[in-house]
């Protein structure tokens, strides 16, 4: 049976990062998405906004919605300060196996969870099995039509806070429509939209950022 598309991205993490060094590991999937296979990684444009927003926030608890490969993760995660976290869930086996391994080769592995499961399962879990109060920070980065209803349901388990700050991929390309008119039309978050380009392509594509009003 042959390969998955993310096992080669792995095996070429594997073969030729730097085991510990989450730069590298990043660097390295770039370069294979940007020259062999393109894949959904948030990528090294819209990443540097990502690297932004957790820097500014600088979060405690962290969560990410669509791990994927583990990219983001690990970008994230190189980010995080001593004693903070980041919960990340994933839906797909086979995408979570792999982001294990990536997350584990970066070095990051002590600051992130990794859920597996749909995210309409795991977020009303996050309080009570996973001991979270509130999250400082949510990267949104999985399926788009899951990303309106799940910012609600986010709010329904109290898990939103004064200042929460939600940062939302691909509200360009693949699109985001129904959530984008939620959260703008929504008195309770104050957005701003990020333009850049869809990883690895000349394409248009756009970051949200929604800060939770309380
Ligand atoms: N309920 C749940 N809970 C957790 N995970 C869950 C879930 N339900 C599903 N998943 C698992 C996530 C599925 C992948 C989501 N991401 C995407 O679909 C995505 C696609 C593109 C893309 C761009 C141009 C193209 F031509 C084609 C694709 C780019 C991106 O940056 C993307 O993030
Ligand atoms: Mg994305």
């Amino acid at each position: 049976m042959n390969q998955s598309k993310e096992r080669r991205i792995l095996n070429f993490v594997l073969q030729n990062a730097v085991r510990g060094d989450p730069c590298s590991v990043m660097e390295t999937i770039d370069k294979y998405c940007s020259e062999k296979e393109w894949a959904m990684n948030v990528g090294d444009v819209k990443g540097v906004i990502l690297d932004k927003t957790v820097e500014e926030i600088n979060p405690k608890v962290a969560l990410e919605l669509g791990t994927y490969c583990g990219y983001s993760a690990v970008r994230i995660a190189r980010l995080l300060k001593a004693g903070a976290c980041l919960l990340t869930v994933e839906f797909n086996p086979e995408f979570a196996a792999i982001a294990k391994q990536m997350i584990e080769f970066a070095g990051v592995q002590d600051k992130v969870k990794l859920l597996e499961g749909p995210s309409e399962v795991i977020i009303p879990q996050l309080k009570k099995k996973y001991e979270v109060d509130t999250l400082d920070f949510v990267f949104v980065d999985h399926w788009k039509d899951r990303y309106a209803p799940d910012t609600i349901l986010l709010q329904e388990c109290s898990l939103l806070r004064k200042g929460s700050v939600l940062l939302a991929d691909n509200i360009i390309f693949p699109g985001a429509p129904e959530f984008v008119k939620y959260i703008r039309n929504n008195p309770r978050f104050q957005c701003s939209t990020y333009p850049s380009y869809l990883e690895y392509m000349k394409v248009q594509d756009a970051m949200e950022k929604a800060v939770f009003l309380g």
